[in-house]
């Protein structure tokens, strides 16, 4: 009778140590859940928190992988969270999904406002794991939906390995909390990135404005050093810019500014960094472009900014522009390969613009000048 109590005892102690170690691994796994809450929410720019949440997540909680997707209201997402940066769109774009209000309409009715653990995950989002590598090897799954104010602005998946990670019917509640802070932080960031933007951006003519192309071109230089890549730079100005003020009003030379954006933009790649310098001097960064291919541009940027007709109260004019060359391979800039020197180089390589410019206008405008090493060495 006596040992029967034992045995009892010690089955009920050991049941009592193995529910005491669950609740202490809870506890534990809750805190490490509530500290990278923390890391999220301090997140500064989509940058931080597209690597937080998608690399940095999967390796402090050994996860096969994390895929996020983000409904873009302001159309505005993937450039906010890519930026520039392609390496990170081959890197991040199948895991982060940006989705399209219209476009993707069908999968975004398919969020639902509560975690969902267990298969029913592979069945309702497998849509948001196609294009993972490591697809075959995901064995338990965990959907949490991002909500702001009760709206859904996205979701995320949790994935693992491990079949028993994310069992159907066990507690969220840390995972919903989360799920909670990403979702602050996702919309806060995003935030921040547009406001950012609107003070990098000039008001007439919608480029960025001379601040952000400083801030660019440093970049710029830096990674045309380390990839031992080109970079070409122009200066281009609109000539006798004040006689058209004088002449048909101020209003008619905002247009005219305006029309010579939108030709340059449709001339230029993505990549390339245009940008108003000043009043009626804009700037074009061209990253991996010869002085050729530049010159090649440069030449129908002239061609079509002069044969445009421009039309106020019903008279007609035309313009010309000038424009400035450089070339970072010039002999002795990029001799000096230093990621430091990036302030020193864009000083230099600016100036050397905009004295192919003043060569350009000196010349009797409506031309191009390149920035030669042997006659005009600063
Ligand atoms: N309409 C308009 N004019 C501007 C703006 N910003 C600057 N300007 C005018 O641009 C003119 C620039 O004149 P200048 O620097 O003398 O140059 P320019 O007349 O173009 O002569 P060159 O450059 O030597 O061919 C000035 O009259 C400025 O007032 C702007 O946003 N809108």
């Amino acid at each position: 009778m006596i040992s029967l109590i034992h045995s009892r005892n010690r089955l009920l102690q050991n049941k009592l140590n193995e529910l005491i170690k669950q609740a202490k691994d809870n506890e534990k796994k809750q805190e490490l859940y509530e500290a990278f809450g923390f890391e999220v929410i301090g997140a500064n720019s989509p940058e931080e928190l597209r690597n937080l949440l998608l690399s940095d997540f999967v390796t402090r909680f050994q996860l096969k992988d994390v895929v996020l997707s983000f409904i873009d209201r302001h159309q505005d997402a993937e450039r906010l969270f890519f930026g520039h940066d392609e390496e990170a769109r081959i890197n991040y774009e199948k895991r982060l999904l940006i989705l399209d209000i219209v476009k993707d309409a069908g999968v975004i009715a398919s969020f639902i406002k509560e975690p969902l653990l267990g298969r029913a995950v592979f069945e309702k989002y497998c849509w948001m794991m196609t294009g993972l590598i490591t697809r075959d090897q995901i064995k338990s799954a965990a959907y949490l939906p991002l909500l702001r104010s009760g709206r859904i602005i996205g979701a995320m998946l949790l994935l693992s390995h491990d079949g028993n990670r994310f069992p159907q019917g066990v507690g969220t509640l840390f995972l919903q909390k989360l799920s909670a802070m990403t979702a602050i932080a996702v919309e806060n960031c995003l935030n921040q990135q547009r406001l950012k933007e609107i003070s990098y951006q000039d008001v007439l003519t919608q480029v960025y404005n001379r601040r952000y192309f400083d801030l660019r071109l440093n970049d710029e230089i830096a990674r045309s050093i380390r990839r031992d890549d080109d970079l070409t730079c122009m200066f281009l100005d609109v000539d006798h810019f004040k006689k058209i003020n004088d002449t048909y009003g101020h209003q008619a030379g905002d247009q005219v500014l305006i029309s010579l954006v939108s030709q340059i933009k449709n001339q230029v790649r993505a990549c390339d960094i245009v940008a108003r310098y000043g009043g009626e001097e804009f700037v074009v960064a061209l990253p991996a472009t010869t002085l050729q291919i530049a010159h090649e541009i440069a030449e129908r940027l002239r061609q079509t900014a002069s044969s445009t007709m421009h039309r106020v109260q019903g008279r007609q004019f035309q313009i010309s522009i000038s424009i400035g060359i450089a070339n970072l391979r010039s002999a002795d800039m990029f001799q000096q390969r230093d990621e430091q020197d990036c302030n020193i180089i864009s000083t230099m390589l600016l100036a050397r613009a905009d004295k192919a410019l003043y060569r350009a206008k000196a010349s009797g405008r409506n031309q191009i000048a390149v920035f030669t090493y042997d006659t005009e060495l600063l």
